[in-house]
């Protein structure tokens, strides 16, 4: 569904709908390309060689982040901006801080997206289960990286217990470094991240067009733990015609998911203060 190239505009999403661009990298054409579009998706950047961690990609991938937000920012200040480039705990608070110095910052717009963890999370649990992965729909909050990924079973009414669950969250976790891992340095996960890309940017676009109740979790400035520092979380968020139509609760959980949420809290805090840096 999605197409990149490397030459012309760099990376032109194949039409989700006649308004959607990926923005590209060829500056002159950028501006062309991002004018009218509702939704912006900013895949540009390195992808993390086996040993990395995505924190590892911030020294490259956060001016290339910040730039062309800069340009969203000013072709297209009122689109949806999906943002997919990692490290997407710092590359989400990023964009914010270019958006905000340009007086266009809008948070119920802007989305990092975690639509892979739950892809993953959905995809694990139904090898567990034999059930039709296209059939489960696993929560997943937090952040987009390592332990900050917390998926919540519970939620699904599904049980694992000791190591059987400890499989499956390190494999949720850690999902991305298998593949990375696989493709032994020549890329990260290319088709699972379209797909992924596709049913978020989907999701959007049904919700902008009158469809109630589009729920998806996704990386937001969020309120549910700014009172402890976090100003952004991956929780449910219902989506509607202005983007971030309501941010769910995370809902009950078990104590075991409890003490992972708390984990991540810590870690998913110094990647957010680490992307709040001045444009
Ligand atoms: N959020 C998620 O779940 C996922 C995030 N990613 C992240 O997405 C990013 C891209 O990964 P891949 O598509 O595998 O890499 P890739 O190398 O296949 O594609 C990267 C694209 O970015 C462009 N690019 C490179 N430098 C640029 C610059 N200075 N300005 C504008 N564009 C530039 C390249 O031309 C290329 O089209 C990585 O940061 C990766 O970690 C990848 C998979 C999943
Ligand atoms: O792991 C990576 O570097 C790419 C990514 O974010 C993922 O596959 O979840």
């Amino acid at each position: 569904m999605f197409a990149k190239e490397d030459s012309g505009v760099a990376a032109d999403i194949g039409h989700i709908n006649t308004k959607s661009t990926v923005t590209g990298y060829v500056k002159e054409q950028l501006d062309e390309a991002l004018k009218g579009s509702e939704i912006v998706l900013i895949p540009a950047g390195v992808p993390r060689k086996p040993g990395m961690t995505r924190d590892d990609l911030f020294n490259t991938n956060a001016s290339i982040v910040r730039d062309l937000a800069k340009g969203v920012a000013a072709s297209a200040p009122e689109a949806n901006v999906l943002i997919i480039a990692n490290p997407v705990n710092s590359t989400v608070p990023i964009t914010a801080e270019v958006f905000k110095a340009a007086n266009v910052y809008n948070p119920k717009r802007l989305f990092g997206v975690t639509t892979l963890d739950v892809v993953r999370a959905s995809r694990f649990i139904s090898q567990h289960k034999n059930t039709d992965p296209a059939d489960e729909n696993i929560t997943v909050i937090g952040g987009h990286s390592g332990a900050t990924i917390v998926p919540l079973l519970s939620q699904s009414g599904y049980t694992l217990e000791g190591a059987d669950l400890d499989s499956f969250v390190n494999r949720v976790q850690f999902g991305g470094d298998e593949v990375v891992k696989a493709k032994d340095g020549t890329g990260s996960a290319t088709l699972s991240m379209a797909m992924a890309g596709a049913r978020f940017a989907e999701s959007l676009l049904k919700a902008a067009q009158g469809t109630k109740g589009v729920i998806e979790p996704t990386f937001v400035d969020s309120p549910l733990f700014k009172s402890e520092g976090l100003d952004f979380f991956a929780s449910k968020v219902e989506l509607g015609p202005n983007g971030v139509e309501k941010i769910l609760e995370v809902g009950p959980i078990t104590p075991k998911e409890q003490e992972m949420l708390e984990t991540c809290k810590a870690d998913l805090k110094k990647n957010i203060a680490k992307g709040k840096v001045a444009p």
